[in-house]
């Protein structure tokens, strides 16, 4: 048995640090067939040079302990031809670098070629395995098989089996084409490196023998020998060389003597089967790379590509056909030329480079580039073993091999690191170990690897530390907070902040179930189809109060009274315009007044608080914001970003029940069921965006953008009304602070930075876009004291109405406190600035730079107090509160006056 370390195996040796698996191959035959075509030429060099035969009997000793599933086989001559095993790399270690002994053989058998025994020579001197940097390649000397094709027994065919015999050529004999071809192509008796056809006859039709033969599963590497009349040769070229086209290898002369055919074979054996073999044994290993983890690219001396594995293919996104032949600075984005003068003059490169990729971002990779020389003495290939460049990144040290443990933090050590060793059963270890080699890492595995190497070098406290830092990282949920912070003796907050966070079904307790109840009743509303688009003409009041229309004390509910309630299409119209929608999706006015109508005719006229005022007065928030960024330059938000959120935010709550989420998972109503508890109101937001569009042609806005652009329109619109459920609030934020930052004093800074914060643009672009719709669904509490103060008489009117319904019915009751007879509306309003306002806001003028939206909020939350303590609670004492600051015109009172 050959046996052979693979090129990974002495790159990896060098290295010490690798944990690949190590590859092991034999010319044995077997079962299955996995074929890959040889490149070119060059790469047979190259196998040459890196492939080397041995029979280690080190090795030969631990196969017994190498799972069987780790063995890949390919095909050579028809039939498996070699076997590459994949041994674990413990097993691995033991072996590589052992040489064998140097009188041994390595792997030949006594020479076939020796006429008589006592020529019986060495026919290569012997070679040591570990002579240079890389192991050599000796050429494989396979036991040969041939098909001797011969129709008659003559002098002729019995010189040619005889000199078979004294070759220790293995034969099987044909007397027709067609038993010839079937041997050729059995599974049990094919695979033949040789075929000697007589091409004497004249009856027989050796040319379209010859191409059958060619053209038969597994004959790529198959030497194809014609004995022809010596007159052929005599005549012309022609008929020899018709015989080279169809795929014969070689013509020889007929000749009754044994010598003459011994030696004519012999030449066979050492110019064109063992070539042959070494072909066949570089594909093996092809085969043998794109099974190994490790990611490999091998070039040319000029740096063109020649071959890349499997791992590589999926790194770059790219298939090996798109890359080979092309340079390897069409994939690099770095400055290559380190890499290409240490390797010319033969030393090895180790370095980070970035590549590009088909499709994803580049990527960092780091890359050790061997150059060898295959021809003459100066480097004729590179061979460049890639690697994330995580541990480098940060100048840590690579990921330590076997240490021993310390401790409590061996699991999780291991954990990390070596996946095999954790698994214990053989099936959970495969697909374990197929995880770990996909090109798959979350951000969080980086980090815990990071982590788990700054404890190898740490004190047991330290470490210790680290242990309960990496067990919160490996949670679930990482951003969902817990509430630890409400006051017990604030029930009222405690409910509302509750009652936000939570999804799905609520657990309090229950006295009885109503039936089949439900709160939404499809079909009662108007279909968009039907809906008819009247003609607005701007009511002269409408047109000059719409002139603050971005002005941040813009006054709403006066738009909403002298709109009768249709405040969106109104303030919609005008927002749609100033930030020149139209032109951005290239579609007309009345469109997006009709699409306006529409969806604000699906707002519930009945809801207190989600009607489609506060549609309007968030898409008015959402333009206050977006007219600033613009304002300062920062060039944040393109044109689509600022037509979604507009069409985000007019959109947002659309069909909006008048319940919470939680209601309606409670009371098995449709919705909650079609989105499983999960997301259900702004899921049915989102969806109802889309259903109502794109049902009518007269009302779709997207109606002119291309597919891609529509795609994107859409996702970042779904992603951004989904930003507005409030129990991934915390995330939201946590994530958006966690990039920039949620200091309001060094707000400029963080403006400033804030271009060269971006380790990925679209990432932070989508945290940057959910966080301005949030800020402009809960603007309330920031907006003048009079607005803020009806906006929270309205949302705990609803909240006591679904109090009451939920009463009513025997449902639990989401927000006990929460009843119209008991509740403090103050001690609400202050509890839902503390914990949902406040940290949010001032993230958002830090980052924005709004001072006055801080400024409100401070002002309204001591009002509030000041309510709280006047025993301001109910709607009513509210309704006479806001009397009195209508009469005292609060809200037209400049900020530094109310302070
Ligand atoms: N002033 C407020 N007081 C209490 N809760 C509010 C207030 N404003 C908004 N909310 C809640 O915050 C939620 C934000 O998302 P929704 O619009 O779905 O529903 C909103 C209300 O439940």
């Amino acid at each position: 048995m050959g046996c052979s370390p693979s090129i990974l195996s002495s790159l990896s040796n060098n290295h010490n640090n690798r944990k690949d698996s190590g590859l092991y191959c034999s010319n044995n035959s077997d079962t299955n067939s996995n074929k890959i075509d040889a490149h070119n030429e060059t790469n047979t060099a190259l196998a040459n040079q890196i492939l080397v035969q041995s029979s280690n009997k080190d090795v030969l000793e631990k196969k017994d302990c190498v799972k069987k599933d780790s063995i890949v086989s390919v095909s050579g001559f028809g039939h498996i031809t070699h076997n590459f095993t994949i041994i674990p790399s413990s097993i691995r270690r033991a072996t590589i670098g052992t040489s064998a002994p140097s009188n041994s053989r390595l792997g030949h058998r006594k020479s076939s070629l020796a006429l008589t025994p006592e020529e019986d020579c060495p026919v290569e001197p012997t070679i040591k395995l570990h002579d240079g940097k890389y192991p050599y390649l000796i050429p494989p000397n396979p036991s040969v098989r041939a098909l001797i094709v011969f129709y008659k027994d003559d002098q002729v065919s019995d010189a040619v089996l005889r000199s078979c015999e004294r070759l220790n050529i293995e034969i099987t004999r044909a007397k027709s084409t067609d038993s010839a071809l079937e041997l050729f192509q059995s599974p049990l008796n094919g695979g033949h490196h040789l075929v000697i056809v007589d091409g004497r006859c004249k009856n027989t039709d050796v040319e379209s023998f010859g191409r059958s033969l060619r053209s038969s599963k597994g004959s790529q590497y198959t030497i194809m020998v014609c004995v022809v009349k010596k007159s052929v040769f005599e005549k012309d070229d022609t008929s020899i060389l018709s015989l080279l086209d169809v795929g014969y290898n070689r013509c020889i002369i007929e000749s009754p003597h044994v010598s003459i055919l011994s030696s004519e074979l012999r030449q066979i054996q050492h110019s064109l089967i063992r070539p042959q073999n070494v072909i066949a044994t570089q594909q093996a290993l092809y085969a043998a790379l794109h099974r190994v983890k490790d990611t490999v690219i091998i070039t040319d001396d000029a740096l063109r590509i020649q071959y890349m594995n499997k791992q590589a293919e999926r790194i770059l996104g790219m298939k090996i056909d798109e890359v080979v032949g092309r340079p390897l600075h069409d994939f690099i984005n770095s400055d290559a030329s380190v890499l290409l003068s240490q390797t010319n003059r033969l030393r090895e490169f180790d370095g980070t480079l970035s590549f590009t990729r088909k499709v994803q971002d580049p990527i960092l990779l780091h890359v050790r580039a061997y150059p060898v020389a295959c021809l003459g003495k100066s480097t004729t290939h590179l061979i460049l073993s890639l690697q994330a460049s995580g541990s480098h990144e940060m100048g840590l040290p690579s990921i330590p091999q076997a240490k021993e443990p310390r401790g409590s933090l061996h699991s999780i050590r291991r954990g990390s690191f070596d996946i095999r060793s954790i698994a214990s059963d053989g099936l959970r270890r495969t697909s374990l170990a197929k995880l770990s080699s996909l090109p798959l890492e979350a951000p969080i595995t980086k980090v815990l690897s990071l982590l788990t190497q700054v404890q190898e070098n740490c004190s047991s406290d330290e470490a210790r530390l680290l242990d309960r830092v990496m067990d919160f990282l490996k949670r679930e949920g990482l951003y969902s907070p817990q509430i630890k912070e409400i006051r017990p003796e604030d029930p009222v907050a405690t409910d509302l902040i509750g009652a936000l966070l939570t999804q799905g079904p609520t657990n309090v307790v229950s006295s009885r179930r109503s039936s089949n109840e439900s709160i939404i009743r499809s079909g009662s509303r108007q279909s968009s189809t039907s809906a008819s688009v009247p003609k607005i003409k701007m009511p002269t009041h409408v047109s000059e109060l719409l002139e603050c229309a971005l002005d941040w004390d813009f006054e709403i509910f006066r738009l909403e009274e002298l709109t009768e309630k249709h405040p969106l299409v109104y303030l919609g119209t005008e927002l749609f315009r100033r930030f020149d929608v139209y032109n951005t999706f290239n579609c007309d006015e009345t469109t997006f007044r009709s699409w306006l109508i529409v969806i604000e005719s699906h707002y519930h006229i009945v809801n207190t608080y989600h009607n489609s005022t506060h549609a309007a007065d968030v898409m008015q928030a959402t333009a206050c914001y977006l007219q600033q960024l613009a304002n300062r330059d920062l060039k944040i938000m393109d044109r689509l970003d600022e037509a979604t959120a507009l069409i985000a935010s007019a959109a947002h709550d659309v069909d909006h029940p008048g319940r919470s989420s939680a209601y309606l998972c409670n009371s098995d109503n449709q919705l909650a069921i079609l989105y499983n508890d999960v997301c259900v109101l702004e899921s049915h937001h989102a969806a109802t965006t889309f259903r109502l569009t794109l049902s009518d042609e007269k009302i779709n806005i997207f109606k002119n953008l291309d597919r891609d652009m529509y795609k994107l329109a859409r996702s970042i619109i779904i992603d951004m009304i989904l930003a507005t459920e409030m129990t991934r609030h915390f995330e939201h934020l946590a994530k958006f602070v966690s990039v920039f930052g949620n200091d309001a004093e060094n707000k400029d800074i963080v403006i400033k930075k804030y271009p060269l914060k971006l380790p990925n643009d679209e990432d932070n672009q989508m945290l940057i876009r959910r966080m301005l719709i949030k800020c402009s669904d809960v603007s309330n509490p920031t907006r003048p004291l009079k607005f803020c103060v009806e906006w929270a008489r309205r949302i705990a009117e609803e909240y006591f109405i679904q109090t009451d319904d939920e009463k009513r019915k025997g449902m639990p009751i989401v927000m006990p406190m929460f009843d119209r007879a008991t509740c403090s509306i103050s001690k609400s309003q202050i509890g839902f600035i503390e914990f949902i306002i406040q940290d949010m806001m001032n993230a958002w003028d830090g980052f924005i730079d709004m001072p006055e939206l801080v400024q409100y909020m401070q002002y309204n939350y001591t009002q509030w107090k000041l309510f709280e303590e006047q025993g301001i609670n109910t709607l009513n004492d509210i309704k006479r509160k806001q009397m009195s600051i209508t009469n005292a015109n609060l809200s037209s009172m400049k900020l530094d006056e109310m302070m």
